[in-house]
C-alpha cells in the first residue's frame, strides 16, 4: 500500500505540474501576442517613414503588414533584431552627416545673398534669421531651398533694376515677373509637408495664382523660403521621434523576446520533467500489477493507470501546442528576417542620396562640398610626395546676360553643356566641380606646364565651338579661366584665393583671358 500511496501522491505532484505547465503556455502566449503587436506597430511606423523613398520598399513593406494579419509568435529573433537595431542607428548617424553638409552648402549660398548690395537691412535681417538656424535636415528640399534663393536674388535685381529706372522695358518686366511666379509656384508645387507649413504654403499658392505685384512677389518668396526651413524643422523633428520611437520599440521587442524564449524554454522543460515521471509512474504501477501482491489494490491501480493515460492525452496536447508555437516562431522569424533586408535597403538608399549630395543636381558634376573634400585629400598627398597639384578655375562668360535674354532655362541649358564640353577635355584623373554659380573648379594632379595650357587651350576652344541655340539664335559661349600650381608653403586657401583673383581682375574689363599664376 505504501508503494500505491506513494504513486497516488506522485499522480497529484504530476497533475499540478501539468497545471502549471498549462498556465505557463497560456502566459508564453499572451507575452508573444503582445510583441506580434508592436512589431505590427513598428512595422506601420517604418513603412509611413519610408514612403515615397522607394516604391519597392513601400510595396514589401504593405505586404509585411498584410502578413502580420496572421496568428504569429516572437522568439530566437534577438541577434536579428540587434543588427536592425545597428541598422536604424545607422541611419540617424548618416542623416546627420548629410545635414551638416547640406548646411554648409546652403549658408554659403545665403551669405552670399545676404551680402548683396543695396539689400534692405530688413531683409538683411530676416535672411539672416533663416540661416543662422541651427544645423537642420534639409535633405530633400535644399535644392528647393537654393532655387527659392536664386529667385529671390532675382527678384532683387528686379526690384534695384526698377529703382535705377533703366534696365528692364516695360514690356520685359511684367513677362519677367510672371516668369519668377511661375518659377514660385512650381517649387511651391513639389512640396509635400502635411504640416501646419503646409496649409500654409497653399494659401501662398492661391495667391500667386491670381497674380500677385513685384513686391508682394518678393515677400511672398521669402514667405516660402521661411515656411520650408520651418517645415523641414518640423518634419526632421517628427523623423527624429520616429527613430526613437523605433530604437526604443526594439529595445522593448528585443526584451520581450528574450522573456519569451526562457519562457518557452521553461515550457520545454517542464513537459520533458512530466514524460520522465510519467514513465517511472507506469513502470512502478506495471510492477506492481505483475506482482500480483496486492489484489485488493489492483482496482485502484487501473484506476491510477486510466488517469496516467488522461495526463498522457494532456500531455500529447500539449505537444502539438508546441509544435504550433515552434511553427509560429519560425514564420516570425522569417517576417523579422524581412525587415532586415527592408531596413537594409532603406539604409543602401541613404548611402546613394549621400552620393547624391555629392553632385550638382544641373551640371552633374561635383559640387562644392565634393570639392572641398576632395582636395583636402590631395592637399595631403601633395605635402607628402610633392606631385605637382593644379587648381584651374573656370568662369563663364555673361552667364546674367544670357539669362536676361534668353531666359533662365537658356542659362540652364548652357551650363549643362558647357560643363559636359570641359569634362569632356579631361583626364579619366581629372576633377571637375561646380564652383560657384558660373564657376567650375578642376583639380589637376601629375600635371606639367605644357599639359596645362594644352588642358586651357582645349577647353575654351571646345566651348567657343559650341552650337548652341536660344529663340532660333545661335549664340556663342566663352570662357575665361586662371589656374595655379601649389608651390612652397602654399594652403588650399591661399591657391584658391589666387586663382579667384586672377579671374577677377582679368574679367574686367573683359574675360576669356588665360591666366597662369604661380
Ligand atoms: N540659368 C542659371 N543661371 C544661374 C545659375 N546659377 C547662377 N546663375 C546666374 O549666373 C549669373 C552669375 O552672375 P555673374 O557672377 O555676374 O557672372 P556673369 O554674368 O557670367 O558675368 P562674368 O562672370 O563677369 O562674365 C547670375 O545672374 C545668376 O543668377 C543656374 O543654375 N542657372
Amino acid at each position: 500500500m505504501t508503494d500505491i500511496s506513494a504513486i497516488v501522491n506522485e499522480v497529484g505532484v504530476l497533475k499540478q505540474r501539468l497545471d502549471l505547465a498549462q498556465l505557463s503556455y497560456r502566459d508564453s502566449n499572451l507575452k508573444s501576442r503582445r510583441e506580434i503587436v508592436i512589431l505590427k506597430r513598428l512595422i506601420t511606423r517604418l513603412a509611413v517613414a519610408c514612403r515615397g523613398i522607394d516604391n519597392e520598399l513601400d510595396t514589401s513593406l504593405q505586404a509585411i503588414s498584410l502578413d502580420l494579419e496572421q496568428p504569429l509568435e516572437i522568439s530566437r529573433l534577438i541577434p536579428r533584431l540587434s543588427i536592425v537595431e545597428r541598422l536604424v542607428i545607422q541611419q540617424a548617424d548618416v542623416i546627420q552627416l548629410q545635414n551638416k553638409r547640406l548646411q554648409h552648402h546652403i549658408s554659403q549660398r545665403g551669405r552670399t545673398l545676404s551680402h548683396y548690395q543695396g539689400l534692405p537691412q530688413s531683409l538683411q535681417r530676416d535672411l539672416r534669421g533663416i540661416f543662422n538656424q541651427p544645423s537642420t535636415t534639409l535633405l530633400d528640399n535644399h535644392q528647393r531651398i537654393l532655387r527659392l534663393l536664386e529667385l529671390y536674388e532675382r527678384s532683387i535685381k528686379l526690384i534695384a533694376a526698377n529703382n535705377n529706372g533703366t534696365t528692364l522695358s516695360a514690356d520685359q518686366q511684367p513677362s519677367f515677373e510672371v516668369e519668377l511666379a511661375a518659377e514660385l509656384l512650381l517649387v511651391i508645387s513639389e512640396i509635400d509637408f502635411t504640416n501646419e507649413q503646409g496649409e500654409q504654403l497653399f494659401v501662398i499658392r492661391e495667391q500667386l495664382t491670381q497674380g500677385v505685384n513685384q513686391t508682394r512677389l518678393q515677400t511672398l518668396l521669402l514667405q516660402v523660403l521661411r515656411l520650408i526651413v520651418a517645415g523641414t524643422h518640423a518634419e526632421r523633428h517628427a523623423s527624429q521621434q520616429f527613430l526613437n520611437t523605433l530604437n526604443s520599440d526594439l529595445a522593448s521587442l528585443q526584451k520581450n523576446t528574450a522573456k519569451a524564449a526562457s519562457s518557452f524554454a521553461v515550457l520545454h522543460q517542464h513537459r520533458c520533467d512530466f514524460n520522465t515521471s510519467i514513465a517511472t509512474i507506469a513502470t512502478t504501477i506495471n510492477q506492481q500489477l505483475s506482482l500480483k501482491k496486492t489484489p485488493a489494490a489492483t482496482p485502484l491501480l487501473v484506476n491510477l493507470a486510466n488517469e496516467l493515460q488522461q495526463l498522457a492525452q494532456r500531455n500529447s496536447q500539449l505537444e502539438l501546442r508546441e509544435q504550433a508555437l515552434i511553427e509560429q516562431l519560425n514564420h516570425n522569424d522569417n517576417k523579422v528576417h524581412q525587415v532586415q533586408q527592408q531596413t537594409h535597403s532603406y539604409h543602401q538608399r541613404l548611402s546613394q542620396q549621400e552620393q547624391n549630395i555629392f553632385r550638382d543636381k544641373l551640371t552633374l558634376t561635383y559640387n562644392r562640398s565634393a570639392f572641398d573634400d576632395r582636395l583636402k585629400h590631395e592637399y595631403q598627398r601633395w605635402l607628402r610626395y610633392q606631385t605637382p597639384l593644379l587648381l584651374m578655375l573656370i568662369d563663364i562668360d555673361d552667364l546674367s546676360q544670357l539669362n536676361q535674354d534668353y531666359g533662365h532655362n537658356a542659362g540652364d541649358k548652357a551650363l549643362k553643356i558647357i560643363a559636359k564640353t570641359i569634362s569632356q577635355q579631361l583626364n579619366p584623373t581629372d576633377f571637375i566641380a561646380r564652383f560657384n554659380d558660373d564657376a567650375f573648379m578642376l583639380i589637376i594632379t601629375d600635371c606639367n606646364d605644357q599639359q596645362r595650357h594644352q588642358t586651357i587651350k582645349n577647353i575654351r576652344a571646345a566651348v567657343s565651338q559650341l552650337p548652341l541655340h536660344f529663340k532660333g539664335q545661335s549664340v556663342a559661349m566663352s570662357v575665361s579661366i586662371s589656374s595655379s600650381f601649389f608651390a612652397n608653403n602654399d594652403t588650399p586657401k591661399q591657391v584658391i584665393e589666387r586663382a579667384e583673383t586672377a579671374l577677377l581682375h582679368a574679367q574686367h574689363p573683359r574675360c576669356n583671358i588665360i591666366i597662369d599664376q604661380i
